[in-house]
């Protein structure tokens, strides 16, 4: 008998949770304060598992959540975001991953949701499933003492100022300081009460022990919050008893290039730091080229970060704006898929519909989701033999529409 696939009963949420960490790897031990959190923040209709017919234990997971996604010109668009995709090492291989998101994509279809996002462990998994790259992260480091910045600053030059706060003051202003940000930044994701609740640590699990972090804000000349860092930073010190601490950087918002620069002066000014690691950045971020010597800045991580999955291209496509007016013909492959289908692009007007005009591209869904948001280019997809060019110049056309003159990035993991 094959397993049970369906949402989870409330009294299941114990072994549900147990065979998420166990696919993860992370601490199997889960205590009732736990499950409670998870109880507060779970909505039981969209958290799915897979039950062994024999044992009836809970073998397999995932859980979606409603999302909306920042598309270029600024629109939110609503999408199925996927999360806590879990198999137990006993269970793998055996087409449970491809049942729970074969479950997901009739609820997603079933909502109307026009797309799906999920953050990749791995990234063969995803793409067997239409899901396409499309925004990537970058983390560098700098070298403080190499930057070439006045570390004697520790207020910006620009009359503004930057203030340390407490959690409570953060989760107060945060909120709003982040839907100023993510209205301008295409790939950004809202960031619901569950979010803000868990990420600063004011409701924590106890199987992720809390850091202690600090949280620096930055308000204009005239009292505006514009940016945001939270930062935490090992304790190291030489035997010679000189300290070498390094900041992480947790999480970094700012709506102003000022507010940009203040923080990256700030976080580069502390005593005692030696190096500042700025988290997972957009790959155009300017935070090297804000530096005096940007070689002060080495790249240490560079990855594909969030994927999306085109469910309805009509409204997809019709949801975003274009950099340039002109007329596509998409010819999209999606298996028996919903976004299966030719369709007409019109930059111009911003209306996309189904037509029976010859192709101009011929490309698969998940190539699709590479180009929703304007990061891939077409023209490299046709000569890695992802995008078919069947009208010459189309490719350059495309990438003259989608491409955007900055990148998209999600600053959120999920
Ligand atoms: C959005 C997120 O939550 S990302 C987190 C994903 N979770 C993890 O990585 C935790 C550890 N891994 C696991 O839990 C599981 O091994 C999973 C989820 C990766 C795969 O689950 P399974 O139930 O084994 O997958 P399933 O049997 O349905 O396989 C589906 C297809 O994916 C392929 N596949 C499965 N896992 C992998 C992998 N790690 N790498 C490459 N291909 C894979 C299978 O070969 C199969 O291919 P086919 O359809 O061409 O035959």
């Amino acid at each position: 008998m094959s397993a049970d696939v369906r949402p989870i009963a409330e009294s299941e949420l114990p072994d549900w949770v147990r065979t998420v960490h166990t696919g993860f790897l992370t601490a199997s031990r889960v205590t009732e304060a736990d499950i409670a959190l998870r109880a507060k923040y779970t909505d039981f209709s969209r958290t799915h598992g897979a039950f062994d017919p024999d044992s009836g234990r809970c073998v397999a997971t995932l859980r979606s959540f409603p999302q909306e996604l920042t598309v270029p010109g600024g629109a939110a668009v609503r999408a199925t975001a996927i999360s806590n995709v879990g198999v137990l090492p006993t269970h793998r291989r055996q087409g449970l991953l491809t049942r729970l998101m074969a479950a997901e994509f009739a609820a997603a279809e079933a909502r109307g949701d026009a797309l799906m996002t999920l953050v990749a462990a791995e990234y063969p998994i995803y793409g067997r499933y239409g899901f396409g790259p499309a925004t990537s992260l970058v983390e560098w480091e700098i070298d403080v003492a190499r930057t070439g910045l006045d570390r004697r600053l520790s207020a910006p030059v620009d009359g503004g100022r930057i203030e340390l706060v407490d959690v409570e003051e953060l989760r107060r202003v945060g909120p709003e300081l982040h839907e100023r940000l993510r209205a301008r930044t295409t790939g950004a994701v809202n960031r619901d009460e569950r979010w803000w609740s868990t990420a600063t640590g004011l409701e924590a699990w106890s199987y992720r022990p809390y850091q202690d972090k600090f949280h620096a804000v930055y308000r204009t000349a005239e009292g505006e919050v514009a940016g945001l860092a939270v930062y935490s930073a090992d304790d190291h010190w030489t035997d010679a008893k000189v300290p070498q601490s390094t900041v992480q950087v947790r999480d970094l918002l700012a709506v102003s290039p000022q507010a940009e620069r203040a923080l990256w002066q700030f976080l580069c000014s502390i005593d005692w730091v030696l190096k500042v690691r700025t988290g997972y950045r957009a790959p155009d971020s300017l935070v090297p080229d804000l530096l005096p010597d940007p070689r002060s800045a080495r790249v240490v991580s560079s990855a594909d970060f969030l994927w999306v999955r085109v469910l309805d291209v009509v409204r997809a496509l019709g949801a975003r704006t274009y950099e340039v007016p002109g007329v596509l013909v998409l010819e999209v492959t999606d298996g028996t898929g919903p976004a299966a289908g030719r369709y007409r692009l019109d930059a111009g007007t911003g209306v996309c519909e189904r037509t029976e005009e010859a192709a101009d591209l011929r490309l698969d869904v998940a190539a699709l989701g590479s180009l929703y948001l304007g990061d891939a280019s077409a023209v490299r997809l046709a000569a890695l033999g992802r995008v078919t060019e069947e009208r010459p110049g189309a490719a350059a056309l495309a990438d003259a529409m989608f491409r955007t003159a900055r990148r998209p990035w999600c600053p959120d993991i999920f």
